[in-house]
């Protein structure tokens, strides 16, 4: 399920708040002014890797996401666990960048683990089928969509050539742990439920 763990920046060993619960995920994001949401598709998709069929079935919501925020194209971005080239695009979002538009990314399928570096915290946003969540303009991040990567998301735009990925040369995100070390938390068949450390 989806999952967030909210670090202190100098200690990625420890977090200090681990949830599953999709309430207190949203309420913590808000508070940071990352919008999250969880939404259901209209229809079931025969093809959830086709662009065409994605692009469809939720083109009421993506038309909403336009109006509200003035994007002007949407497209689809997905990949699945046998593609020749996983590692060198799961190696294009692994450090942290920011974007000079918004980035707002609505999981269709699958699961990726977005990192928000915000202030002096770093915030793992593991998200998963039907979350929708929207990174600001400008916000310091990366994206980790593990070794075998198995996602399909709609990526909406104001400008394309905005989304381009401006680094930040802050090796920050090597200090955090990897998809591999936190994808137990997309698994887990406990009933949602925060952990919080001291
Ligand atoms: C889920 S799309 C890949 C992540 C991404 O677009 C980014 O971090 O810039
Ligand atoms: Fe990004
Ligand atoms: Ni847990």
């Amino acid at each position: 399920m989806s999952f967030l763990a909210i670090y202190a920046e100098q200690d990625a060993s420890r977090p200090q708040l681990i949830t599953t619960d999709g309430a207190r995920i949203a309420s913590e994001l808000e508070a940071e002014g990352i919008r999250f949401e969880r939404w259901t598709a209209g229809c079931e998709l025969r093809d959830p890797t086709d662009q065409a069929q994605v692009l469809a079935a939720y083109a009421d919501d993506v038309a909403r996401l336009k109006l509200e925020n003035g994007f002007v194209t949407a497209d689809v971005i997905g990949l699945t666990p046998d593609h020749p080239e996983r590692e060198a695009l799961r190696g294009k979002f692994l450090d942290e960048h920011r974007h000079a538009e918004h980035e707002v990314r609505f999981f269709v399928r699958g699961s990726g683990i977005f990192y928000l570096h915000l202030g002096e915290r770093v915030l793992a946003v593991g998200c998963e089928k039907d979350d929708l969540i929207a990174v600001p303009a400008g916000t310091a991040h990366w994206f980790d969509m593990g070794p075998t990567p198995d996602f399909t998301a709609i990526r909406l735009f104001t400008n394309p050539e905005g989304w381009v990925a401006n680094f930040t040369d802050n090796d920050i995100a090597a200090r955090f742990p990897r998809h591999e070390a936190l994808a137990e938390h997309f698994t887990q068949t406990a009933a949602p439920h925060s952990q919080e450390s001291a």
